[in-house]
């Protein structure tokens, strides 16, 4: 598996290429504009001292406040943060919101925290990065394993500093000041970037076969809005373990299984297979909705997909990518296909900054909107530069960083 630092940066220097960018800009568009690591030490319920390392990674602000999420996982490691915070910036641009990129993160494993362990970790979190944080600076967001409390307790502590602010986090609970539909926006943003692929390919989600890895809050929103369009679910994993079916999962009794046992285990509609296996399953459509680099060049060649979607951030390594592009698979890359979360989290801004509330069809109308735009943007930089979705996806959104940079007169 490569480096996702060294991953993302390979396709960003791709687009640049592409755009013809002045190789001093192209090194200035890659630097993080800062970088944050801290200690975050805490009492266990146990009253032992544990400590973690922290980080909150800044990549771009030329086209708005940074944005990105919190990842609380035991790789939330400096180059992985440093990456996702990256491909913040070109999925905010390629969706056309007005954010720059960051990321942020705890290395710990939050399955092995109690809530009043993870509510002081959290705490700690936001003291550290309090004052370099703002609404008009940098405004996180859950990852994977946040949630909407984990935003709750950010806005909690940053407001005993800066006054009431729920608006210096998104996808924060509802009843303070969260958007409706933004629980659900990630997945259903990748349902509608998988609509408009497979019209393209005279197909649609009724009628094809699919694999999902992961089952948190974007995989299992993948599958219950692809279930609930008629597409054939045959296998789904998490970190416990994969399940297969050929003769598809029944959905809403696994989401029940899960929300009674915590994971698929023992979950009796379906077999237990092995969670490498479940990637090369025979199937139409692959969407991998965990972990970043789990196509390699090791499994590239036993996939038997015809269409990769994105869902997760990064999870497909340049050399994977290659194999798969020789093979005609078709890949739907992460900075398009995942957008629906920040792009929700715009729309939870904006009714912030008015005080209103959106019902949740116009959430859902507008982001359709936003997804189909980008999409047709991407298409077009594709024609414009002979090339695959990805680096439609990276030109469009690299392109327009590049040109709020020059025109905000930076390096001058
Ligand atoms: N939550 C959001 O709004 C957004 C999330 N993403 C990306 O989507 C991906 C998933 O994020 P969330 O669903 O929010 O996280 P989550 O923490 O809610 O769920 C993660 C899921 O992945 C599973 N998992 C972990 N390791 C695994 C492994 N080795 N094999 C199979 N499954 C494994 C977990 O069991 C869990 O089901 C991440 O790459 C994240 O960066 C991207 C855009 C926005
Ligand atoms: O909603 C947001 O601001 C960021 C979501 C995120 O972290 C991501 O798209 O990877």
């Amino acid at each position: 598996m490569m480096n996702a630092l060294a991953s993302t940066s390979r396709n960003f220097r791709n687009a640049a290429r592409l755009l013809g960018l002045d190789s001093n800009l192209e090194k200035s568009l890659l630097m993080p504009y800062k970088e944050i690591k801290f200690e975050c030490t805490i009492r266990k319920d146990d009253g032992t001292l544990v400590s973690y390392v922290g980080y909150r990674i800044q990549h771009d602000n030329s086209r708005g406040p940074m944005k990105g999420g919190i990842r609380y996982h035991p790789k939330a490691e400096h180059d992985e943060i440093n990456a996702l915070a990256q491909l913040m910036t070109w999925k905010t641009a390629v969706v056309n919101v007005p954010y720059g990129g960051a990321k942020g993160g705890i290395a710990c494993s939050p399955k092995d925290l109690s809530i009043s362990e993870l509510e002081r970790l959290t705490r700690v979190f936001t003291l550290k990065i309090h004052d370099a944080i703002g609404v008009n600076v940098d405004v996180p967001a859950p990852d994977m394993g946040t949630n909407a409390q984990t935003m709750a307790w950010i806005s909690d502590e940053y407001s005993k500093f800066h006054g009431y602010s729920p608006e210096i986090v998104t996808g924060k609970p509802i009843e303070l000041g969260g958007s409706l539909g933004r629980e659900a926006a990630t997945g259903r943003g990748v349902v509608y970037a998988t609509e408009a692929l497979l019209a393209e390919h005279d197909k649609s989600i009724k009628g094809s076969t699919f694999v999902i890895q992961g089952f948190g809050n974007v995989g299992s929103w993948v599958a219950r809005l692809i279930h609930e369009r008629g597409g054939k679910i045959i296998a789904v994993s998490d970190i416990s373990g994969a399940l297969k079916n050929t003769n598809g999962i029944d959905i809403p009794a696994l989401l029940e299984h899960k929300e009674t046992n915590g994971s698929l285990i023992s979950f009796d509609g379906g077999d237990m297979i092995n969670g490498d296996e479940l990637l090369t399953q025979e199937c139409d459509v692959l969407v991998p909705c965990a972990l970043s680099g789990v196509l390699t060049r090791e499994n590239a060649g036993e996939v038997k997909a015809k269409f990769v979607i994105e869902a997760a951030n990064n999870p497909t390594d340049p050399e994977a990518d290659e194999i798969l592009s020789q093979k005609g698979v078709v890949i739907l890359p992460d900075i398009y296909a995942n957008a629906g979360g920040v792009t929700v989290s715009h729309f939870e801004l904006v009714q912030n900054n008015q005080n209103v509330m959106w019902d949740e069809d116009n959430v859902n109308a507008q982001l359709k909107k936003y997804m189909s735009g980008a999409f047709n943007s991407i298409k077009s930089m594709c024609q414009t530069h002979e090339c695959n979705l990805r680096m439609g996806a990276y030109t469009l959104g690299v392109g327009r960083v590049a040109k709020c940079t020059l025109l905000r007169g930076w390096g001058s």
